[in-house]
């Protein structure tokens, strides 16, 4: 697996500059964290990679192809080894579904699809069990709808939802940003778990410097669409940081 944005920029109509000269390499296993402020470009960015998006300028290729943005042959074979997981789980979990529903649609989807985690021969509904057990949840919530699920559990049915065709890149957008402090934790633990289990790489977006410190090896800083910043964990206090890096950590830790 290898994702490779070169230059890309993105211009909205009435020409809002989103993204200027983006160059990044994902490489195979690593969890590398996107971080900045709201409107510096990050949610952009997630789209486009997704192919929800268009861009006009820059080169994005990924295992050497490149992703043609609202292309649906193309885009099919991607989008099944890239899955994403919202802040906003309503984009995933279809109020009127069952959580099974929900979960199965991908594998539904994809029918040649077989995890390696999962086991062989399990009807769709015990593979819907199986898949809640991986992220923590109490099988016997596949047959509930997502308003009688806390934020925190809709999160999970996301997260089982998104690896279940074992996609060897997942984005996460904002995940945590709308739960409690103790429910980011569980879910960023979770997150690094499965992490560690199944060697997916994660692409972590975030305004929050302290959640990417804690899940991403490598981190990027993005501010008003430019790439600001970019350093290995390890060398988050380095004093060559850039000043911007450096706010970030000062009002992180006076929160
Ligand atoms: N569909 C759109 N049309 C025009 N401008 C847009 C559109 N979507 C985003 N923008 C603008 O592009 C810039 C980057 O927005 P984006 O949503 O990518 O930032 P973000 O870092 O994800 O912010 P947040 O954390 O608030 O979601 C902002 O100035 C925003 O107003």
């Amino acid at each position: 697996m290898s994702l490779i944005i070169e230059g890309l920029s993105k211009k909205y109509t009435k020409g809002i500059q989103a993204l200027k000269h983006i160059s990044l390499t994902v490489p195979e296993g690593e969890c590398v964290g996107i971080v900045g402020e709201s409107g510096s470009g990050k949610s952009t960015l997630a789209r486009i990679l997704l192919g929800l998006e268009s861009y006009k300028e820059g080169i994005i290729t990924y295992n050497g192809k490149p992703i043609v943005p609202k292309n649906r042959t193309s885009l099919r074979e991607y989008r099944k080894s890239v899955q994403m997981i919202f802040q906003d789980t309503t984009n995933t979990l279809n109020p009127k579904l069952p959580i099974w529903k929900s979960l199965l649609e991908p594998l539904d989807n994809y029918k040649e699809a077989s995890p390696s985690f999962l086991e062989q021969g399990l009807t769709k509904m015990e593979k819907a069990e199986q898949l809640l057990e991986i992220v923590g949840l109490e099988k016997e919530m596949i047959n509930r709808y997502p308003h009688e699920l806390s934020g925190g559990q809709k999160q999970r049915v996301s997260i089982a939802r998104a690896i279940s065709l074992a996609p060897s890149l997942l984005v996460c957008d904002e995940p945590t940003a709308s739960l409690d402090v103790t429910v980011q934790v569980q879910i960023l633990q979770l997150l690094k778990e499965l992490q560690k289990k199944t060697n997916m790489t994660i692409l972590f977006i975030s305004h929050d410097i302290r959640a990417v410190a804690y899940l991403c090896g490598r981190v990027i800083v993005l501010k008003n669409g430019v790439m600001v910043d970019e350093f290995r964990i390890g060398d988050i206090y380095h004093k060559e940081r850039h000043p911007y890096t450096k706010a970030l950590i000062q009002a992180a830790s006076s929160e």
